[in-house]
């Protein structure tokens, strides 16, 4: 977005302004992206320096039709070269000049030199604008001086007017490329500063993840056994990874298994391997996980769904550092770091007996707990932009961005998933907002829409309450306010994704008082 603030007050600009003023007796005028008015502090109450704009703001409707102007002649430059083009106002005879800032394929905004009148106009043609702004409500004395005051361009002089407003836009577009380049720099220094947010592939910028990351820091040098533990989708297998890549085996196996995915069969011959012959099937001698990360770390999913024996042969390697592969005689020595997770309650499985009291405090020397993640919600924001540049750059995207509303909703639900659900959710608005920049809410998973029970009308802030027919107005004058936010503001295009013509659309957009203009007037 051009910063419309900064520009106005660059000295090259406001020379050109003065020149465009002293010169051709004209206003220089700016809109945004969607139309808005950017002159400086342009709003219904901005003091206009030429005299036929101030008659025209004391009409009832004097501002829109600037805006009106403005629409036209944006909407007539789309597509075209970046040449300055005359255009005729709301006020027939009346003229303009307006040139677009188009950077990187995208119309960012416009700018505009008006009123004057051409040096051919008649006289007639001067009473009928007389007559027009009378009819619009200026008094007879005021329109009078107003038209009187426009200046007459020749034609050569209309031509250095385009040339100086081509000018201005330049000025704009490098102006805005040099911040751009700065602002990157700026975000390039902020994501080094970020660093301090992640922990390997950890991100979460809350008390609890920096605490997490401080004690894994800690522990990533020592040989101690580690228990994880933390909901499901909490990142206990990244906390795990996290430890083997900063401890002295990173140059080793890191080998995870998930215990609750075998029977204790399986399971046994997957952690000690088996001989040949030792069961139907075991064709040749097979190494077990304990081999294989010799010297390495060895993380045991879900340690909580492991049966009582093989909860003691895990408690043998822990203590003597050997195993007995299936079928063999003589057993095997390993070395080996023991990460183990669970999401389980092990002290009440203890209280119980299904968990061996011996083989917890073995696991358990060194405890990491992870928060779930509604407990840290300060880190769903960034949770969200990190998956949506992974799941953008992965695809080949142009990065796209959570709608304010979208955004609020997301901060709301309560994640019983946690990182992975967010993960997945992430992925999912990506795919179903296609080419549209802007995720908006519309496109939430309806658990999301509808979490605490709230009806998904609720969920949108719309009142459930009083007669359906003012209900469904209001649904209807919601879902076409966002829509045509997310058009950027094109009534055509809104109106075939809403499946209604477009005179309709426009007559509803009035009838809800959601035109742009106005919107732009009154805030
Ligand atoms: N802090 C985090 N930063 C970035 N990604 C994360 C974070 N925590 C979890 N994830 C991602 O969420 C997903 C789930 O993480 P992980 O598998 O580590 O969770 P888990 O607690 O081991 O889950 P489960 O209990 O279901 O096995 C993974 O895709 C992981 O990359």
């Amino acid at each position: 977005m051009i910063n419309w603030q900064e520009i106005k007050d660059l000295h090259v600009i406001s020379k050109l302004e003065e020149i465009l003023s002293k010169w051709f007796g004209v206003e220089q005028i700016y809109s945004d992206m969607h139309y808005k008015i950017r002159s400086g502090h342009v709003d219904k109450g901005y003091d206009f320096k030429n005299h036929f704009f101030k008659v025209q703001m004391q009409m009832n409707h004097g501002y829109n039709y600037m805006g009106q102007d403005i629409e036209k002649v944006t909407d007539a430059l789309e597509g075209e070269d970046d040449k300055a083009r005359s255009f005729e106002t709301f006020f027939k005879h009346v003229k303009g000049v307006g040139a677009k800032v188009e950077i990187g394929g995208e119309v960012l905004g416009s700018v505009f030199a008006y009123p004057f009148v051409s040096s051919s106009i008649t006289e007639e043609e001067v009473e009928e604008i007389k007559k027009h702004m009378i009819a619009e409500g200026a008094n007879e004395a005021d329109a009078s001086a107003a038209v009187d005051g426009l200046r007459r361009l020749y034609p050569r002089e209309i031509e250095y007017l385009q040339e100086l407003v081509e000018l201005v836009a330049d000025e704009i577009k490098t102006f805005h490329s040099e911040i751009s380049k700065r602002e990157s720099r700026i975000k390039e220094l902020n994501s080094e500063l970020g660093d301090k947010y992640r922990y390997h592939m950890m991100i979460g910028k809350s008390k609890g993840m920096q605490q997490i990351y401080r004690l894994l820091e800690k522990i990533s040098s020592s040989e101690s056994s580690v228990l994880i533990q933390g909901q499901n989708g909490t990142g206990k297998e990244l906390v795990a990874k996290a430890i083997h890549f900063y401890s002295p085996r990173k140059e080793k196996q890191f080998v995870a298994l998930n215990c609750s995915a075998f029977n204790d069969n399986l399971l046994d011959s997957e952690l000690f391997g088996h001989m040949k012959g030792s069961f139907t099937g075991a064709v040749k001698d097979k190494a077990g996980l304990f081999e294989v990360a010799n010297g390495g770390t060895l993380f045991l999913d879900e340690i909580g769904d492991t049966s009582l024996s093989m909860q003691v042969k895990l408690l043998r390697v822990l203590q003597e550092g050997t195993y007995l592969p299936v079928g063999a005689h003589a057993p095997k020595k390993t070395d080996v770091r023991i990460l183990a997770a669970t999401n389980k309650d092990l002290k009440a499985m203890m209280a119980s007996g299904e968990f061996r009291e011996d083989l917890y405090y073995r696991i358990n020397v060194i405890n990491v707990n992870l928060p779930s993640l509604k407990d840290r919600a300060e880190d769903i924001p960034i949770l969200m932009d990190h998956f949506l540049k992974k799941r953008c750059d992965e695809s080949g995207m142009a990065m796209k961005q959570f709608s304010k509303k979208c955004m609020e909703i997301l901060l709301d639900y309560h994640w019983p998933g946690n990182v992975r659900e967010l993960e997945n959710e992430v992925e999912r608005l990506v795919v179903l907002a296609g080419e549209d920049k802007m995720i908006t809410p519309d496109l939430l998973s309806p658990r999301i829409l509808e979490s605490g029970d709230k009806p998904v009308a609720v969920a949108r802030g719309i009142n459930t309450n009083g007669s359906l027919k003012d209900a469904l107005e209001e649904l209807e004058a919601m879902m076409i306010k966002e829509g045509l936010k997310r058009c950027n503001y094109n009534k055509s295009k809104l109106s075939k994704e809403l499946g209604v013509s477009r005179a309709s659309l426009i007559m509803k957009v009035d009838k809800y008082d959601l035109d742009k203009r106005k919107k732009a007037a009154g805030e």
